[in-house]
């Protein structure tokens, strides 16, 4: 298990000084964050741009050391025994950083291999099975600055995999990828946890992503955490409005205002808009399921329904919520 506990992280950047006295200012990046990983489970931080997700990537994969707080990864301490976690741990940013284009794939392989230790024919044969596993067998010994998006992006999971990491740390992995190409990686990092036993944290402004591949979702706001639970259960938990949408062929005073006094009735609210097929779409938002005594009016006015569909709130609303509440 990967447990991050009270976890705090200060940049001392240099200011402006006079040339006598360089002055330094203290940056608190993370201040207080705790979780955990376990094998077979995709988490999520999730925060808006600045919460400090990326500071606490880079510390728990040894690349930066925590100002206070720790860190251990299947018992060994990430500052104090570092060689031990460095072996079980890896990091993968998304875009185009950390590969030598000039390099082909498989010598990019080689020299990242060749950092933990890896050589001969473990490590040929390594190389080989990643390469299979990420479909790039037949590009291998094409220089990467030939490879297209996906396929840069396909060489930064097989770099990422290259030391067998327990705990995989993905940074915005979708980042600039095209809809397909995005969807196969999800599908792949989806494999990683469930049928290799990975233990991932995943970082996306992407939400529909951090939906649709993580177990839990952290959410942290100014190096702080701020939630933590479900995708479902955090829109559960927050009582956000659902929206009820209703078209219908035509809109009568009366219908107008017994609309309005359901709405009230249920603590919600209504929207009334003429669409460009000259039908009318009543939104009702609230907290409670407004369908029933919303069929039930409408067929009182003897009006039929054209169309109705409810739109649960979504984790991007949680986010949105969260950062209004603390004034983002
Ligand atoms: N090397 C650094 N030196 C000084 N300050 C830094 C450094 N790296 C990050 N920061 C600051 O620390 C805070 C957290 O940054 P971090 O990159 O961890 O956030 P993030 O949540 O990953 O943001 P984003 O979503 O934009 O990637 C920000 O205020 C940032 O400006």
């Amino acid at each position: 298990m990967l447990i991050v506990e009270n976890v705090r992280k200060v940049y001392h950047v240099k200011e402006k000084g006079s040339w006598l006295r360089q002055q330094w200012k203290e940056v608190e990046a993370v201040s207080d964050v705790s979780f955990r990983m376990v094998p077979g489970k995709i988490i999520g931080l999730l925060g808006i741009n600045g919460a400090g997700k990326t500071t606490t990537i880079k510390m728990c994969s040894t690349l930066l050391t925590p100002t206070s707080g720790t860190i251990t990864v299947d018992g060994y301490d990430a500052v104090k025994e570092d060689r031990f976690v460095k072996a079980k741990v890896n990091m993968i940013a998304g875009g185009e950083r950390m590969l030598y284009w000039r390099l082909t794939g498989r010598e990019n392989l080689h020299y990242f291999g060749s950092l933990y230790g890896l050589h001969g024919g473990a490590l040929r044969s390594r190389i080989d099975s990643l390469l299979l596993q990420v479909g790039l067998l037949d590009a291998a010994d094409t220089p990467v600055e030939r490879y297209s998006k996906g396929m840069k992006q396909r060489l930064q999971i097989a770099r990422g995999l290259i030391n067998d990491p327990s705990y995989l740390f993905l940074d915005e992995p979708t980042l600039g990828l095209d809809a397909p190409i995005a969807r196969q990686l999800r599908k792949h990092v989806k494999e990683l946890a469930v049928a290799h036993g990975k233990a991932i944290l995943l970082t996306s402004h992407y939400i529909h992503e951090v939906e649709e591949l993580c177990d839990e979702v952290y959410i942290i706001d100014k190096g702080k955490l701020v939630a933590h639970d479900t995708p479902a259960q955090l829109t559960q938990s927050l009582n956000l409005e659902t929206a009820l949408h209703v078209v219908i062929p035509a809109l009568s005073a009366s219908l107008d205002l017994d609309l309005h006094k359901l709405a009230v009735r249920c603590g919600g609210s209504r929207e009334i808009a003429e669409t460009d097929e000259h039908t009318w779409e009543v939104t009702l938002r609230g907290q409670t399921d407004m369908t029933t005594p919303l069929l039930s009016l409408l067929a009182a006015h003897q009006s039929p329904v054209l169309r109705l569909h409810t739109q649960q709130p979504s984790l991007e609303d949680v986010i949105l919520h969260m950062a209004d509440r603390r004034g983002a």
